[in-house]
């Protein structure tokens, strides 16, 4: 089966929790310094809190001898010879100390809070990178290369949001919380219980919350792929947008992806900022009860005024402020599994192309090639060949010719093993490439893409690729049997000249050497060459066919072109017709059993013909 996205609705949304719950589980350690530092920061608040109340229980008391005498914690009443002005510096200093104990553990807690981010990040990030260069070209076919840098980039944050702003955040809101109510029930329980009876319903507003945005959000990613997607094709596609002078669309239509998202992100946006009032508004009607009952209970003196009425106001005021984070988690929540779905699709995507467990090893190949009865379908369901048989022997170089889409790239794909067989089978030195280990038979193989891709990095480098501990000797030589060394001597840093991002600074008959020569570095004994003279005037079509001669010399070679000049260097042709082999033979056989060839000889030599003229 090839790979492909899963469908979105094959992962329930518990599923997806538990998963990323194992994942929090993996940072178990991190997350519980976390959250240790935190509830450090909760008991110092409270002790700052409670000696505040002290100190007005005692100035009242101070103030007016009749009223209930302050409840000295832990021995801690103050020498009786100590001046109430003294009593209160004394408290005042502990207030100050608690808090700025305070803000040194604020400050470690933000610092392992932010480490903990970076490990959960760059951990996901190197797992779905690690992924994404196993995965076959069946499922990069199936999704959309934006949609996939924004699985890498984008939505990690997004599961790594889970850990960090949903796993952390409930067990420091649940413990918090219980703290507060804890310390509320000891000041008073009927007053703790009439305060938070509006609780329930808060939780009623979450879970109605989360259900309404989570639409939302996975239109946003949508929305942030298509955005993507429209930079990058407006990007590589600068030189056509301008040749047709069609900027001023592509201005329209990058304004309208933006639009659609922000206009998106409004949507999110009201509904939180419409939850957040409803939340905070139902906390403040406790206000309301603490006032008129705790007031009464003050009055009666069944509650302190400072240690009791005080400390509950402030202490009812945080437990709305943790509540209210009750939101921004359910809100995260949404976000990290919308994210979470789409990493993970990357990440469960099974793997169609491996090395079975028993492969053959096949350290190097003598080079003959089979294609015995093979038909292959792309996973798009187009068929692109139909029981194709041939042979190439060791050393022989095969050129392969027939009009556009008639699978002539499709063969080099099936021999590089990046699609597999529907049915009959590739072989190479008589083993079916299923069976051989696959980087084994990749190792064995030089391929020279149509399209010949360079990286933004030296030209030693970019020759280097495959072998990165090569020598400069040996990249040397490489170029000089791609043609490819004059070139090379020219410019201002030679071999560690940087290229521009794609090659730009480079011409395509000089990448396409560059290309030939990263071959060659590798000495493999099979070469496949995906048509390098497509596109190329005739002065670098000889360069390039020097670069492919001195190329394939020794080595079995299969040779796309459409060129004459360059099918006639090779021992034997075929020519491909939708997909099925319609000749094969020496060119001079061809010439005269070969419509096809023998049309593309016609032509090609009025070509020559006019170009003299
Ligand atoms: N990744 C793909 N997914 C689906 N169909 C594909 C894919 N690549 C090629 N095809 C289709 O398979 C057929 C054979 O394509 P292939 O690239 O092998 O032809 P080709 O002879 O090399 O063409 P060209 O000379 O234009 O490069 C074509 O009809 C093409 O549209």
């Amino acid at each position: 089966m090839p790979e492909a996205v899963a469908k979105p609705e094959s992962t329930t949304s518990w599923k997806l929790l538990r998963r990323m719950l194992v994942l929090g589980f993996q940072y178990r350690r991190e997350c519980l310094a976390v959250v240790a530092l935190q509830l450090v920061i909760v008991g110092l608040s409270l002790g700052g809190l409670g000696l505040t109340g002290l100190g007005i229980d005692y100035l009242r008391t101070t103030v007016d001898p009749a009223s209930p005498a302050p409840r000295w914690p832990l021995g801690m009443a103050p020498p009786a010879e100590w001046s109430p002005q003294s009593v209160i510096w004394a408290i005042a200093g502990m207030v100050l100390a608690s808090a700025l104990i305070n803000a040194f553990v604020r400050w470690a807690a933000a610092i392992s809070a932010a480490n903990l981010s970076q490990k959960i990040l760059l951990n996901l990030r190197a797992g779905v990178f690690e992924k994404l260069q196993r995965l076959s070209f069946a499922f990069y076919d199936a999704g959309q290369s934006s949609s996939i840098i924004n699985r890498a980039a984008g939505d990690v944050n997004a599961v790594r949001s889970f850990v960090d702003g949903v796993i952390i955040k409930v067990s420091i809101t649940s413990l918090t919380l219980a703290v507060y109510i804890f310390y509320m029930l000891r000041v008073h329980v009927g007053l703790t219980l009439v305060c938070l009876s509006t609780t329930p319903l808060l939780w009623v507003g979450s879970l109605f919350f989360s259900r309404r945005v989570q639409p939302m959000y996975r239109r946003a990613s949508e929305l942030a792929d298509q955005l993507v997607s429209l930079l990058v094709e407006n990007v590589q596609g600068a030189h056509v947008i301008k040749g047709f002078g069609r900027e001023r669309e592509a201005i329209a239509s990058f304004e309208a992806a933006t639009t659609r998202i922000r206009k998106q992100k409004e949507e999110i946006f009201w509904n939180v900022s419409a939850f957040q009032p409803v939340m905070g508004g139902l906390t403040q009607l406790n206000m309301l009860i603490l006032m008129v009952y705790g007031g009464w209970l003050v009055i009666q003196g069944q509650v302190a005024l400072g240690s009791g009425l005080f400390v509950f106001a402030n202490l009812l005021q945080e437990f709305a402020n943790q509540v209210g984070q009750i939101t921004n988690i359910a809100n995260t929540i949404q976000s990290s599994l919308i994210g979470a779905q789409r990493v993970f699709e990357v990440l469960d995507a099974p793997l169609a192309i491996t090395s079975s467990d028993n492969a053959l090893p096949l350290p190097r190949a003598r080079g003959e090639i089979e294609f015995d009865k093979v038909t292959f379908t792309y996973p798009t369901g187009r068929r692109a060949l139909t029981d194709i048989s041939f042979r190439v022997s060791p050393g022989e170089c095969l050129g392969v010719t027939g009009a556009t889409g008639s699978g002539k790239s499709t063969l080099l794909s099936l021999l590089m093993r990046f699609y597999d067989v529907d049915s009959g089978a590739v072989r190479v030195d008589g083993h079916d490439v299923r069976k051989l280990d696959l980087d084994d038979l990749r190792r064995n193989m030089g391929l020279v893409f149509q399209e010949s891709f360079v990286f933004s990095h030296t030209i030693g480098a970019n020759i280097a690729f495959g072998q990165p501990e090569a020598t400069l000797e040996q990249i040397e030589r490489s170029a000089r049997v791609a043609a490819a060394a004059e070139f090379i001597q020219e410019l201002p840093g030679r071999y560690d000249t940087m290229v521009g991002e794609y090659g730009s600074t480079l011409s395509g008959g000089q990448r396409q050497r560059l290309s030939i020569a990263r071959a060659v570095l590798l000495d493999p004994p099979i070469l496949l060459l995906d048509d390098a003279t497509a596109s190329v005037d005739a002065e670098t079509e000889h360069e390039i066919s020097t670069a492919l001669e001195g190329a394939s010399a020794g080595r079995t070679t299969l040779l796309i072109s459409n060129r004459l000049s360059t099918l006639s260097r090779c021992d034997r042709v075929m020519v491909l017709d939708g997909g099925r082999v319609a000749a094969i033979g020496t060119p001079e056989t061809l010439l005269r059993e070969s419509a096809w060839f023998s049309g593309l000889a016609r032509l090609q030599r009025m070509e020559e013909i006019v170009v003299a003229r």
